[in-house]
C-alpha cells in the first residue's frame, strides 16, 4: 500500500511542519537566536518600543490598542508557537479586531475587518511599506519583486504583468489543462493519493512549465519539488545559516534553484529551448525591450523568477487541495458543478481541449471557487511595517511597529457572512446576498474579500492562479470521483491552509452518464 506509507510519512513530517504549534522543543532554535545572533536586533527594537510605552503611559491622547506584550524580548513568540493560528483567534475574541501583541521581535499589530485593511492597504508607502521577516528577504534576494518599493516596485509590476494579460494567459490554458490532466490519470492510476503532497508537485510542475518553460522528467520533477519544499519551508524561519537549522536548509535550496533558473534561462534565450508557447519569462523580456530598459543580469532577473514561482507555490497547492478535500466533503456542489459544465457542453468529448473562452461564463463554478478562497484564503494575513503614527478605530498605531493585515478572520466577518464558518456558494447569488449596500459592512465593499491582497501590493499572479484552478475544477469534476479516506480531519492554517494529515484521497474514474440518474437541476 504505498498511499499508506506516504500518508504515514506525511503524518509524522507534517507532525513535524507543526511542531510550530505544538512541539516546545522546536523553540530551542529561538532562544539560541534570541540569545546570541538577534539580541543587537531585539535590544534596538525593545529601546524603541520601551520608549513608545513609556509615552503611552504619559501621553493621554496616546493610546495603544488592547492585547498583551509578554515577556521582555521574547515577547508572546513561546505562545505563538505553541497556538499556532488560535493564537490570533483567541485574541480576537477577548480583544476584537484591532490588538496589539509582541512576536518574532517586534511589537505588532493585528488588523481585522475591511474597512481597517482598506486603511492599511490605502496607506501603502506613505503609513505603511512592505517588511518580511529577514529569512524571507535573504532568501528571496534584494532583486524580487516582493522586497523592492518605490519606482523600481511599481516598474517591475508593470513589466510582470504583461506575462498575466489575457493574451498570455490564453497561451497557458493548454499547457496547465495538459499538466493537470497527467497529473489525475496518476491518480486515477494509483487509485489513492495524498492530495497536499501531490498538488504541491502539480503546482510547482505547472508554474515551472508556463513561467520558465521547465519540462522535467520525473526525477528531475522530484528534485525540484524537494528544494521548493525546502526553500518555501525556510521563508519565515530564524535566519541561522548553519547546517541543522531550516534556514540553511533552504539557503541551499535557493542556489539549487537558481542555477537551475539560470541554466533554463540561457536555454530560452537561445534556439535550443524554445517552446510551442511563449512562457511568461519571455512576455517578460518583450516588456523590457518595449520600455528599452537595459537588460538586467542574469542574477536579479532569475531571482524575480524565483519570487514569482515561490509567491505561488504553497498558496496555489492550497487552493487546489482544500478544492478536493472542500468537493469530497459537499457532493452537492459537485453535481451542481457537474451540471452546470452539461449545460454549456463540457462534458461532450468534442469539447475535450479548453479555451479561455470556454471557461468563462461558468458562474457557479466562479461561486464555488470564490466561497473555497473566502473560507481557506492561502495567505491567511500579510505585514507592513509602520512609517507614521496614525490612527485606527481611535487606537494609536505607533511607526515602527508591524502591522498584520488579516484576511482570514477578514473573510470569517459574522456580521458581513450569515454561518461564515460553513461552506456555501450560493451566498455569492446576487439575489440572496443584499447588493448594493455599499457600506464597509457589505460584502459588495471590496475589502471584505481580500485573497489577493489589495492596492499596489495586490497579487500579480491572481489571475494565473484563478486560471489554474478553474482549470482543475473542470478537470475533476469531469473525469473523477473520489473519496476523502479521513474527512474529519484537522485544519492547520500555517503556513497556508491544509489537513494536518496531508489528505488522503481514494478516487476513481467519473462515468458522466451517471448524471441523467437523478432529477436534474438546470432543466435538462
Ligand atoms: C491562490 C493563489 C494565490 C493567492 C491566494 C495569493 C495571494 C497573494 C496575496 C494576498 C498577496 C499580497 C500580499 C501583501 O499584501 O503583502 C500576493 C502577492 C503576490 N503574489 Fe500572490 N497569491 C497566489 C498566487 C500567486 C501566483 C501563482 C503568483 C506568481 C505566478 C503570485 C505572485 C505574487 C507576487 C509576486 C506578489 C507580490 C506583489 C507585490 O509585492 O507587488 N501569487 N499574493
Amino acid at each position: 500500500m504505498k498511499w499508506k506509507k506516504d500518508y504515514d510519512t506525511a503524518v509524522a513530517s507534517s507532525d513535524g511542519e507543526e511542531t510550530v504549534e505544538s512541539d516546545l522543543s522546536d523553540c530551542v532554535e529561538i532562544w539560541v537566536v534570541v540569545i546570541c545572533l538577534a539580541l543587537p536586533d531585539a535590544i534596538k527594537c525593545t529601546w524603541h518600543f520601551v520608549i513608545i510605552i513609556i509615552t503611552a503611559t504619559r501621553d493621554k491622547s496616546f493610546s495603544l490598542p488592547p492585547g498583551t506584550l509578554g515577556y521582555p524580548f521574547i515577547g508572546e513568540t513561546l505562545e505563538f508557537l505553541r497556538k499556532g493560528s488560535n493564537f490570533y483567534k483567541l485574541r480576537q475574541e477577548k480583544y476584537g479586531n484591532i490588538f496589539k501583541t509582541h512576536i518574532f521581535g517586534c511589537p505588532t499589530i493585528r488588523v481585522i475587518g475591511a474597512e481597517n485593511v482598506r486603511k492599511i492597504l490605502h496607506g501603502e508607502n506613505s503609513i505603511v511599506m512592505q517588511s518580511w521577516p529577514k529569512s524571507t528577504k535573504l532568501l528571496l534576494g534584494s532583486g524580487a519583486m516582493t522586497q523592492t518599493s518605490g519606482e523600481i516596485h511599481r516598474s517591475q509590476r508593470k513589466q510582470v504583468l504583461h506575462a498575466f494579460s489575457m493574451h498570455a494567459l490564453a497561451e497557458y490554458v493548454p499547457i496547465i489543462q495538459s499538466d493537470i490532466r497527467k497529473q489525475i490519470e496518476t491518480w486515477l492510476e494509483k487509485g489513492t493519493f495524498l492530495g497536499y503532497n501531490e498538488c504541491r508537485e502539480m503546482t510547482m510542475s505547472i508554474s515551472s512549465k508556463v513561467l520558465l518553460g521547465f519540462d522535467f522528467d520525473v526525477e528531475e520533477k522530484q528534485r525540484y519539488n524537494k528544494m521548493f519544499l525546502d526553500f518555501t519551508a525556510a521563508l519565515m524561519t530564524i535566519p541561522i545559516n548553519v547546517p541543522g537549522f531550516g534556514f540553511h536548509k533552504g539557503m541551499k535550496a535557493r542556489e539549487g534553484l537558481l542555477a537551475g533558473i539560470k541554466g533554463q534561462l540561457k536555454k530560452l534565450s537561445s534556439k535550443e529551448g524554445q517552446k510551442s508557447f511563449k512562457t511568461a519569462f519571455e512576455y517578460y523580456l518583450d516588456a523590457l525591450d518595449e520600455e528599452e530598459i537595459t537588460m538586467d543580469t542574469l542574477d536579479t532577473i532569475a531571482e524575480g523568477a524565483l519570487d514569482l514561482i515561490a509567491n505561488g507555490f504553497s498558496t496555489t497547492s492550497s487552493a487546489l487541495t482544500n478544492l478536493i478535500m472542500i468537493l469530497g466533503k459537499h457532493e452537492n456542489v459537485l453535481q451542481n458543478v457537474r451540471e452546470e459544465l452539461y449545460t454549456h457542453g463540457l462534458l461532450d468529448p468534442k469539447n475535450v481541449d479548453l479555451t479561455l473562452n470556454s471557461l468563462k461564463d461558468l458562474p457557479y463554478s466562479s461561486k464555488v471557487l470564490k466561497e473555497l478562497l473566502r473560507l481557506y484564503p492561502p495567505a491567511g494575513a500579510s505585514f507592513r511595517k509602520c512609517l507614521q503614527t496614525f490612527e485606527l478605530e481611535g487606537y494609536t498605531i505607533p511607526a515602527g511597529w508591524t502591522v498584520m493585515y488579516s484576511i482570514r478572520e477578514t473573510h470569517r466577518n459574522p456580521n458581513v457572512y450569515d454561518d461564515a464558518e460553513e461552506f456555501r456558494p450560493d451566498r455569492w447569488d446576487d439575489s440572496s446576498f443584499h447588493p448594493g449596500t455599499l457600506t464597509s459592512e457589505s460584502p459588495t465593499d471590496k475589502f471584505n474579500f481580500i485573497p489577493f491582497g489589495g492596492g499596489c501590493r495586490s497579487c500579480v499572479g491572481s489571475e494565473f492562479a484563478k486560471l489554474s484552478l478553474r482549470i482543475f475544477l473542470l478537470e475533476l469534476a469531469r473525469s473523477c470521483d473520489w473519496t476523502l479516506l479521513n474527512k474529519d480531519a484537522e485544519m492547520r492554517f500555517i503556513p497556508v491552509p491544509h489537513a494536518v494529515d496531508s489528505l488522503p484521497v481514494q478516487i476513481r474514474r467519473w462515468d458522466h452518464c451517471s448524471l441523467f440518474s437523478r432529477a436534474p437541476i438546470y432543466g435538462f
